[in-house]
């Protein structure tokens, strides 16, 4: 049942549910995103019970007159409710996560609880996470009514007070940004402007000239695509660990300075260096030890120094270390230094050396790698905010295709498109959505490019982008939005279909990309990846291409991107060479499995000698 029947305080009173968003009402978007999900909707209104009635749902008012709140809702609709469960979710929500009912489902059955809800993490101001329960998004059982009656009846009407008369499952969800519910008309017109922003695939095209979709060369197609396609908004904070592999959301300034004071980078003597004497000894007197965290107050004069451990704090007027290895002698208070051991400001580490207080540490855009993981540590920040996964949804077109497990007709081959892609996303730390196996039939295909559509940010599909007499993708791309189909200049990978479609004011980009199972990957790494990366927020990065010998002669045609399977080694005289995986057919998966790397011949190529250098990008690193 869809809540609809507040007063819409916060938005000057207007019925929240109609207002218009993304070509239909609010309401609209949740009735869509929760009817998959459940047996019957209902929507829970109190006025305009007409114009919710046209959404094609029973319309229910509360039993309790004078807009008591959600629980009225919620007691309305157990009233009526043909099923033992009743899932509700607020009119204004209209991002609500795809799996909620399973999940909430799951919870509700295994803890044998009355009620599940929806929880996620937050973080507030202060950037302290806490538990933000969404009680509007809730599974509840039938059996839980008389209780809700009781709770009512005397004069209660908050969600978390009838909460402690039941037992209530609470279910965690990862993407914060699904429950995000639209308040204020301000709000809404925001998410309408943000998404009136983005450029047509016309606008990218005209800024090029000579652009001819049947001939399009690799560098054209990359940035056709980066120009198009846009990255997500929404920000979760996460704590540290969790960090690894995602988008860094904003610049992280560092609280503090690292290290915080100058330090000893040796264990040794610490003295002023303007003592030091280029021809003969000097005899400093030790009047104390400083350790490592551990402050002192040693005030070493002129003749005098601290005996110092490597991150001790360096005394007031001490800017040089001697290691202790080096001294020409060690009595129980003295150090002598011979002449040019050392000079002045030896094995100082300067305080903010590493970070200064207030300077950025770490730029929006990054992707967190273990070296920064340590990093943030060393600023003493446990949480970090991250751009919210990317979801991409996926799946394999043809009527020749079969899953594992299903016995091999003649003629049909097994689906591996859909196992390289889930590989390739899953390296990516994109939220997958794997959509199986659609057969080449027009009707078919739509209701698969619509349900991926409607729950991804991005849709990748494999095959039926060719001419063929059976590959209708094209054609039902095409009537989903603004979707162009080149031929590329490159092989393989040469037909492949690039846009963005609508379904029910949703909408995803989208990656059509040829079937043959080495084009597949061909054109996900040297296009969809670096697509992805800049829609999940991710700063542009060039592919790192190292060059050697080609071990054997290479056969290449000039005018297009030749894309080879490699082996890199490293031969006896150390240097980088590099052998085609025998026969480079866009078929034969092998040459891919086999190789390390991919020889990348640029357009202007001809064929190469055993021995010239050549590009190679190595897959290690890739994803
Ligand atoms: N007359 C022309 N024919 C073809 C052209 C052309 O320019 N003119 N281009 C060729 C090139 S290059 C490619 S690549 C393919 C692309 O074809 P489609 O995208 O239409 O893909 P399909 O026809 O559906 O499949 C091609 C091939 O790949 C096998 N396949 C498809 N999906 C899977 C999968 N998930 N797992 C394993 N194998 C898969 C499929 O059985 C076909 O053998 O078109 C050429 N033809
Ligand atoms: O894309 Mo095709 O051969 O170039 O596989
Ligand atoms: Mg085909």
């Amino acid at each position: 049942m869809i809540l609809a029947g507040g007063r819409g305080t916060r938005m000057g009173r207007v019925d929240k549910g109609l207002q218009p968003f993304r070509g239909a009402t609010l309401a609209a978007h949740v009735l869509r995103r929760l009817a998959p999900q459940v047996h019957v909707v209902a929507i829970n209104a109190n006025r305009n019970q007409e114009a919710y009635a046209a959404l094609g749902a029973p319309v229910l008012p509360d039993e309790l007159t004078g807009f008591e709140g959600p629980l009225a809702g919620l007691q309305t609709g157990l009233r009526h409710c043909a099923t033992d469960l009743l899932v509700t979710a607020p009119c204004d929500s209209p991002f609500l996560p795809p799996d909620l009912v399973q999940r909430l489902r799951d919870a509700l059955v295994t803890q044998q609880a009355d009620l599940a809800l929806a929880v996620t993490m937050e973080t507030d101001e202060a950037g302290v996470a806490h538990k933000q329960p969404h009680p509007v998004f809730s599974l509840v059982r039938k059996s839980a009514l008389p209780r809700l009656d009781a709770y009512l009846a005397e004069g209660g009407r908050r969600m978390d007070g009838w909460h402690k008369s039941i037992k209530v499952a609470e279910v965690l969800f990862n993407d914060a940004a699904a429950f995000r519910n639209i308040n204020t008309l301000a709000e809404l017109q925001q998410e309408e402007q943000a998404r009136d922003a983005a450029p047509t695939l016309q606008d990218v095209v005209s800024c090029l000239s000579g652009y001819d979709p049947h001939a399009v060369p690799v560098s054209q197609a990359q940035h056709i695509i980066r120009e198009f396609v846009q990255p997500v908004r929404a920000v979760e904070k996460v704590a540290l660990r969790a960090a690894l592999g995602r988008v860094l959301a904003a610049d992280l300034v560092s609280p503090i300075s690292v290290p915080a004071h100058d330090n000893s980078a040796m264990d040794g003597f610490a003295f002023a260096g303007d003592q030091l004497d280029g021809e003969h000894p000097t005899t400093l007197q030790v009047i104390g030890a400083v350790y490592a965290g551990r402050p002192s107050d040693l005030r070493p004069q002129a003749g005098e120094c601290v005996r110092i451990m490597t991150g001790g704090v360096m005394p007031p007027g001490c800017d040089t270390v001697l290691p202790q290895e080096l001294a020409a002698g060690i009595t129980d208070d003295h150090v002598t230094i011979a002449p040019r051991t050392v000079k002045t400001g030896d094995n100082r580490r300067f305080k903010g050396e590493d970070l200064m207080e207030g300077s950025p540490a770490l730029k929006a855009g990054k992707i967190v790698r273990p070296a920064d993981l340590g990093l943030i540590a060393s600023l003493g920040i446990a949480e970090v905010p991250v751009r919210r996964k990317l979801r991409v949804a996926f799946f394999s077109t043809g009527d020749e295709l079969r899953s594992i497990g299903e016995p091999l007709a003649p003629g049909c081959v097994y689906d591996s498109n859909r196992y390289t892609l889930h590989g390739m996303l899953t390296r990516l730390g994109v939220e997958l959505v794997d959509m199986g196996i659609v057969k080449d039939d027009p009707a078919s295909l739509e209701a698969a490019l619509r349900d991926a559509c409607e729950s991804a940010d991005a849709v990748i599909t494999s095959g039926g982008v060719s001419v063929g007499a059976a590959d209708y993708t094209k054609q039902i791309m095409a009537t989903l939005g603004d979707v162009t189909f080149w031929t590329i200049g490159m092989r393989p990978g040469r037909p492949m279909a690039f846009g963005k479609i609508h379904s029910n004011g949703h909408s995803a980009f989208l990656f059509g990309l040829p079937g043959n199972p080495v084009a597949v990957m061909v054109t996900f790494y040297f296009f969809a990846r670096h697509a992805l990366l800049r829609m999940m927020g991710a700063s542009a990065s060039d592919d790192l291409l190292v060059q050697a010998r080609s071990f054997g002669p290479i056969r290449k045609k000039p005018g297009r991107t030749e894309y080879q399977r490699g082996i890199l080694t490293v031969n006896a005289d150390g240097a980088r060479e590099v052998r085609i995986t025998g026969s480079q057919g866009s078929g034969i998966l092998r040459s891919m499995a086999e190789a390390n790397c991919m020889v990348v011949l640029p357009d202007h190529q001809g064929n190469v000698a055993a021995g010239d250098l050549v590009d190679v990008l190595l897959f290690e690193g890739l994803i």
